[in-house]
């Protein structure tokens, strides 16, 4: 009996119960016994792996008469082993089908991080439950497409489209290949959490972003309109960047700063990707960056969305990032708080978003009620998002104007926003505004100027990621 077909029959054995690997080998009637029980306990350590090739390369269906068992053997020599150096036909059938497993596991290398086939072998790291349940959210990218367009295009891949979700429900009951449009956010899809469209065309040509929903709240609750100059205060990789440019059409000047050179390169690429126009790039400390500056006269909205601890993203694995110490906390508030009053000097903002992925109150609730005090009457907090479920923690009178995210609640990564607005003269604060549609009112025409801040220290820190 040929070497593969032996392996293919012990393996049947074991999955039926008949014995023992070593009692199967030493029954087969094979003449190499240790060549074949090499060959077997080998397949078995690679199992899982080669069950996930079989599958994304459609082996079994492409080849019906092929057994799984036996295709596991053969996969196992040809990609793991020492090579296929007999099998016949079935040798042939193989090596037809040899690139497209060997792209297969290029790819699961990709996914899982690791070089080595070896490192395949360790346990995939745990995904918090928390982490499983937020869906793949896809950001139509309007600068290059539409939605309907978009919807058209996975419909066509054979995805299902339900329509426009009615509640958060909705949309942690979705599975499979089916999508929605996500009912707060009007270029928003929604796909079951397992979704992975990293390969997908409309991705890798920009069409679509993938970003989650709670990152795209920033940009949206900006809402400024075309035409207008906007800063993108710390930047990189440049997701709220590019959604800001499909708010504004790439009509008016975005002015996007980082200080991380590497960061600034990829977001360089990702902007030409998305097809972002009108968008000055400069990798900058934005606590260096002049309000009076005549360049910026024309600034009126303002995006930050600084460094942070990161402890609202939820799909790290366990125990890769310990929760950060009360110094680091401390180090991240202060220049948290440095960045928002710098960004509030530029004499024509009229609104500003601050956001954080940080769960801490320290990041966020403490560093508005901070600056908003330092900088007296002349900046109010406005109801960011009224019909969304989450608001800030009660850390001041006015702070459930703020909003948070979170997996629990809006199967979200947790996140954290604040619009600021610039006082008119005797406007009452903060404002309640009835409707989304309402929530980004472009600030009215003779708005005053706001007054200078109090005297602060200036104490230069930088905090990277
Ligand atoms: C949370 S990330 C920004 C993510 C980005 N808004 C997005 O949506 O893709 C914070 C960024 O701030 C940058 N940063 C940190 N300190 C800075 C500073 N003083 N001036 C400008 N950028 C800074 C970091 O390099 C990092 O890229």
């Amino acid at each position: 009996m040929a070497l593969y077909s032996a392996a293919a029959a012990v393996l049947v054995g074991l999955e039926r119960g008949e014995g023992g690997l070593k009692s199967l080998v030493y029954n087969s009637g094979f003449p190499h016994v240790r060549q074949l029980y090499a060959l077997v306990s080998e397949t078995l350590r690679y199992a899982s792996v080669l069950e996930k090739l079989l599958d994304g390369a459609a082996l079994l269906q492409a080849e019906k008469k092929l057994p799984p068992q036996l295709a596991k053997v053969l996969v196992y020599d040809l990609l793991f082993g020492k090579g296929l150096k007999c099998g016949g036909r079935w040798k042939a059938l193989a090596q037809r089908h040899r690139a497209r497993l060997e792209a297969e596991l290029a790819r699961m290398k990709v996914r899982r991080k690791v070089s080595r086939n070896e490192d395949l072998l360790a346990p995939e790291k745990a995904v918090s439950t928390a982490a499983s349940q937020v869906p793949r959210y896809v950001r139509v990218n309007i600068l290059k497409t539409c939605v309907d367009d978009v919807i058209e295009f996975f419909k066509r891949q054979g995805y299902a489209y339900l329509g426009k979700a009615a509640s958060v429900e909705e949309l942690k009951a979705l599975s499979g290949k089916k999508f929605l449009l996500d009912l707060h956010l009007p270029e928003l899809l929604v796909f079951p959490s397992q979704t992975d469209l990293h390969d997908n065309l409309l991705y890798t040509s920009g069409h679509i972003i993938l970003q989650d929903k709670a990152s795209c709240l920033p940009a949206f609750l900006l809402g400024p309109v075309a035409g207008s100059h906007v800063i993108d205060a710390c930047a990189a990789p440049g997701n709220k960047t590019s959604h800001l440019a499909a708010i504004l059409k790439n009509k008016g000047q975005i002015f996007a700063f980082d200080v991380d050179p590497k960061r600034v390169a990829t977001m360089n690429t990702l902007l030409t990707r998305a097809g972002v126009t009108g968008c000055q790039l400069v990798q900058q400390d934005f606590l260096t960056v002049d309000p009076g500056d005549r360049k910026y006269s024309r600034v009126t909205h303002i995006l930050l969305d600084p460094s942070c601890s990161g402890s609202g993203m939820v799909t790290r694995g366990p125990g890769e990032e310990a929760a950060p110490s009360a110094e680091r906390l401390q180090a991240l508030a202060g220049f948290q708080r440095r960045v928002l009053s710098h960004a509030l000097s530029f004499p024509a903002l009229q609104r500003l978003v601050y956001s954080t992925c940080s769960l801490h109150q320290e990041e966020n609730e403490d560093v508005v009620q901070a600056v908003l005090q330092e900088w007296g009457s002349a900046f109010r907090l406005v109801t960011a998002f009224p019909s969304w479920p989450c608001r800030g923690l009660a850390a001041f009178s006015g702070a459930e104007s703020c909003l948070r995210a979170s997996p629990a609640e809006t199967l979200t990564h947790g996140f954290f926003v604040a619009v600021l607005e610039r006082c008119r003269e005797g406007a009452a604060a903060p404002s309640s505004l009835p409707a989304a549609a309402k929530e980004n009112p472009q600030p009215g025409e003779g708005t005053e100027p706001g007054a200078a801040p109090k005297k602060r220290k200036k104490k230069k820190q930088r905090v990277k990621e």
